[in-house]
């Protein structure tokens, strides 16, 4: 059986059994009729996902991982912080008239650094260290850039990237901020697998560990009882995923290069609500 499913089913029962509510709280966020949107919390929960042994997709129920993966080459590969170069609607909410969602996410690791070894930006900076010193404990990006948090439409939920390379194998710790439970958990871990997977590849490494570092992880009032449901159903094995082997630099990478084979799941579970 996956075991995206059982550690997501583990932290869902963590936070509604013993997570605190921010109900009646000051709080930002409010559903699209705006009322104010609620959550039952946890603060710090660290997941551990090895990917030699299997990618943590979910199959209570799909997630579109095609989706999560353009997101995520519309962030570290196209460095890009307009929704015109994203394939999806997610980002709608948040960007201006122009499509930009400000100084986040993309804008932040397409910004060049003078390092020692030159002047690139910090996506360039971590595949120059895999290739050169993979065994530099330097090898990391960190996009809360507290210089440009007032421009930013959403401040970055998921923050920072530590990359250390152990023998044939890459492993990486994400750092996040936030996490909406149900219309971004596993999305997220399907992203940043898909990116240690890519990083690995260029590199001549393989990916090992992805250990997702979860300061604030939530379910919003209105969630519940898809969560609730979610937690009741059958779970599959989890699905064959590869990559094209034939893609030798991180920026030819396409949504097309990721092979899933056999992923089984449950059925949709309507529409998500998703707070602003
Ligand atoms: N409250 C909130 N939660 C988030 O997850 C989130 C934000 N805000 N703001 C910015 C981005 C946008 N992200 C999103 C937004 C929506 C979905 C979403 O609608 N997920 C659907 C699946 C999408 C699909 O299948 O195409 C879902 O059913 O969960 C996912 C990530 C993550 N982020
Ligand atoms: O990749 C992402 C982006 C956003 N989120 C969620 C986490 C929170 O529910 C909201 C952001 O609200 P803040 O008040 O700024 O924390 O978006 C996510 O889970 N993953």
């Amino acid at each position: 059986m996956s075991k995206a499913d059982d550690i997501f089913i583990k932290n869902c029962t963590e936070i509604l059994g013993n997570g605190f509510s921010t109900e009646n709280e000051k709080v930002r966020p409010h559903w699209e009729d705006g009322a104010p949107a609620y959550t039952i919390k946890t603060f710090g929960v660290v997941n551990r996902y090895d990917l030699s042994q299997e990618f943590p997709l979910l199959t209570l129920r799909a997630t579109n991982w095609k989706a999560a993966i353009d997101e995520i080459l519309w962030i570290w590969q196209k460095k890009s912080n307009n929704i015109h170069d994203l394939n999806s609607k997610i980002w709608d909410s948040w960007a201006d008239e122009n499509g930009s969602i400000g100084k986040a996410y993309g804008y932040q690791l397409g910004v060049p650094y003078p390092f020692k070894h030159g002047v690139m930006d910090q996506v360039d900076n971590v595949l120059w260290q895999l290739k050169n010193t993979p065994y530099s404990r330097r090898i990391m990006t960190n996009i809360y850039n507290f210089a440009d948090l007032a421009e930013m439409g959403l401040e970055p939920c998921a923050y920072s990237m530590t990359f250390n390379v152990v023998g044939d194998k890459l492993n990486a710790i994400l750092n996040q901020r936030s996490q909406d439970t149900l219309a971004a958990n596993n999305w997220n871990v399907v992203q940043y697998s898909a990116l240690l997977m890519m990083f690995a590849q260029v590199s001549g490494l393989k990916a090992g560990e992805l250990i997702h570092v979860i300061s604030d992880m939530h379910i919003y009032d209105r969630h519940i009882p898809m969560i609730e449901e979610l937690m009741q159903r059958e779970k599959f094995p989890a699905p064959k995923v590869r990559l094209n082997p034939e893609v030798k630099s991180f920026y030819d990478f396409t949504v097309e290069d990721f092979i899933v084979e056999e992923y089984q799941h449950g059925k949709p579970i309507g529409k998500v609500p998703v707070a602003i």
